[in-house]
């Protein structure tokens, strides 16, 4: 076989210097052409004015329409890579998903208040793909249709909170979303959103967003600030930074000690924390990959975070467009009724014959848009796109919000329409809704078990409950306004809605339930 060493030297220095020069004018050619379109930056801190607004999905809509669907915009000498079409985002994340799927540095989130060990912060490299391919697999539907009864387990306890104390909506739909990925990761039973490690996690919530997000502390401008010591003055930032670490820390440590704690007395129930551990001390790979204990720890502690808020947005945009859109209801509840009939509750074994309930989510996540702006990615590699030089370390957005009110596929889309997935006219209309969970190598890995438990639970909602608007003191209905609250996840505003059983029998179906699994 011919080897590298049979070539005469000066034709392999020849050969480096040619692929060197021809690189070289490549890179050149590529820096000639222009940054895609988008508005006028401001000296220094650039488009940080039009970034700092809170609907920034319908400000990214205005300039899709403006300047194009791609657009550029930088802030503080970070460029910005916005994509306000669907193709767009599936050519660039999708297709050219290997030089598309880092993320973008955090400096007081994710290095100084210790974010930076989970899966949504880590960027593109080995581990990265171990803390993915370990989480894919266990939440694959092979994996957690094992856990099928603490899905139904805990959707029966929503629905009997929600028949005792319907005036608790709010917080009936936080426990559940909590329970279902506390149970699953740590075998940890939430009984009340009073629960200490809610506490905890909401208290971390609001330190890290306090001045977490990008651009909020001078340290994302200027890293070397990471380090100016905390007993110094002006030190605001570096100490609020410290205390929140405690915070975090203690959020992945806990729960996981818990585990450990009910292993060693022998009444841990099965959960992705106990299996991850005892691969660990037996050795075992997971999914190809050998995980150490901090590995389980950040992996556990990424879920939490990745599914209980998304899961909550989209059963609140769920109940809100229940009280304004009665018919939908109606014909859900028909549909149950013909398939299931009245005397047991719904299964997800039911979903193929149920395709109304399916299409009810799928315009509830369409209508209620829990991520509108996904998570960002990162550019790593300089690149063009469309005659338009897309600078290497760009922060690249994809707005899902837009891509889910395209008129020409989701005519009238503040619309509640779920008909609109029946048969859809075109490949598009369900496609797009699917940007939902985000793209290429780091679409979401928990999209399946959040499918299955939604639906379960909307779909049983519907068979066994009543949801209506409110009535004022003159017996006159009062509708509430479809009103949402931006930011990383929608939320829709408060509202108030009534709830009953629809019957005695729907009652004690849902106890029955309830107390088999208890
Ligand atoms: C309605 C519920 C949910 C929605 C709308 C949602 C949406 C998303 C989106 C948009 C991303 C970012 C994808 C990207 O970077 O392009 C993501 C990432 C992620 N999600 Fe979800 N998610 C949901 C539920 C869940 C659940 C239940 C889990 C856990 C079991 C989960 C775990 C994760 C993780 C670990 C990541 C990070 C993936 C990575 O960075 O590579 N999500 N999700």
């Amino acid at each position: 076989m011919t080897s590298l060493a049979d070539f005469p030297v000066p034709l392999l220095v020849a050969g480096a210097f040619g692929v060197g020069v021809s690189t070289w004018l490549f890179i050149r050619r590529l820096r000639r052409l222009p940054f895609p379109p988008g508005p006028t930056p401001d000296p220094v801190i650039g488009n940080l004015r039009q970034i700092g607004s809170r609907n920034l999905e319908s400000v990214f809509e205005k300039w899709g329409k403006e300047y194009g669907s791609v657009n550029h915009a930088s802030v503080l000498g970070q460029h910005l890579v916005i994509l306000n079409s669907f193709d767009d985002a599936r050519e660039l994340l999708d297709h050219r998903g290997g030089i598309y799927s880092g993320r973008p540095r955090l400096v007081a989130f994710a290095e100084m208040m210790g974010w930076g060990s989970i899966i949504t912060q880590i960027d593109s490299g080995p581990h990265l793909r171990k803390h993915r391919r370990t989480i894919q697999e266990k939440f694959s539907p092979r994996y957690f249709n094992g856990y099928i009864g603490m899905q139904k387990r805990v959707t029966y306890n929503f629905l009997t909170g929600l028949g005792e104390t319907p005036e608790k909506l709010g917080d009936h739909i936080k426990r559940f979303a909590a329970a279902m990925i506390l149970e699953i990761t740590y075998g940890y039973t939430v009984e009340s959103v009073d629960d200490s490690f809610i506490h905890l996690a909401d208290e971390a919530a609001v330190e890290s967003l306090r001045y977490g997000l990008p651009g909020a502390t001078p340290c994302d401008v200027l890293p070397i600030l990471k380090h100016w010591p905390t007993w110094m003055p002006f030190s605001f930032y570096q100490r609020h930074a410290a205390y929140t670490r405690t915070l975090v820390e203690k959020l992945f440590a806990w729960p996981l000690n818990w585990t450990q704690q009910q292993i060693a007395d022998g009444t841990a129930l099965p959960s992705l924390a106990k299996d991850l551990l005892a691969a660990v001390q037996e050795g075992k790979k997971v999914s190809g990959e050998i995980l150490d204990y901090d590995d389980v720890k950040h992996i556990c502690g990424a879920l939490y975070g990745g599914g209980s808020d998304t899961s909550t947005s989209v059963l609140e945009s769920f109940f809100l467009a229940m009280t304004l859109y009665p018919d939908v209801y109606e014909k859900g509840r028909e549909s149950i009724h013909k398939v299931v009939g009245t005397d047991r509750l719904v299964d997800l074994a039911d979903r193929e014959a149920l395709p109304y309930i399916t299409c009810v989510l799928k315009e509830v996540l369409r209508w209620g848009v829990p991520t509108p702006l996904g998570v960002s990615h990162r550019l790593t590699k300089d690149d063009s796109y469309k005659g338009y030089f897309l600078p290497g370390n760009s922060t690249v957005l994809y707005n899902v919000w837009g891509f889910t009110r395209n008129e020409d596929i989701y005519p009238d889309p503040e619309v509640f329409d779920p008909d609109r997935f029946m048969n859809p006219s075109k490949p598009e209309i369900l496609q797009h809704v699917d940007s939902m969970w985000g793209f290429g190598r780091r679409i979401c890995p928990g999209k399946a078990f959040a499918e299955s438990n939604l639906w379960l639970v909307i779909a049983n909602t519907i068979a066994t409950m009543d949801v209506r608007k409110v009535l004022d003191e003159d017996g006159n209905p009062i509708t509430p306004a479809a009103e949402f609250e931006s930011g990383a996840i929608r939320h829709a505003k408060p509202f108030r809605c009534s709830i009953t059983y629809r019957s005695e029998q729907a009652r004690q179906l849902v106890a029955d339930a309830a107390a088999a699994l208890a």
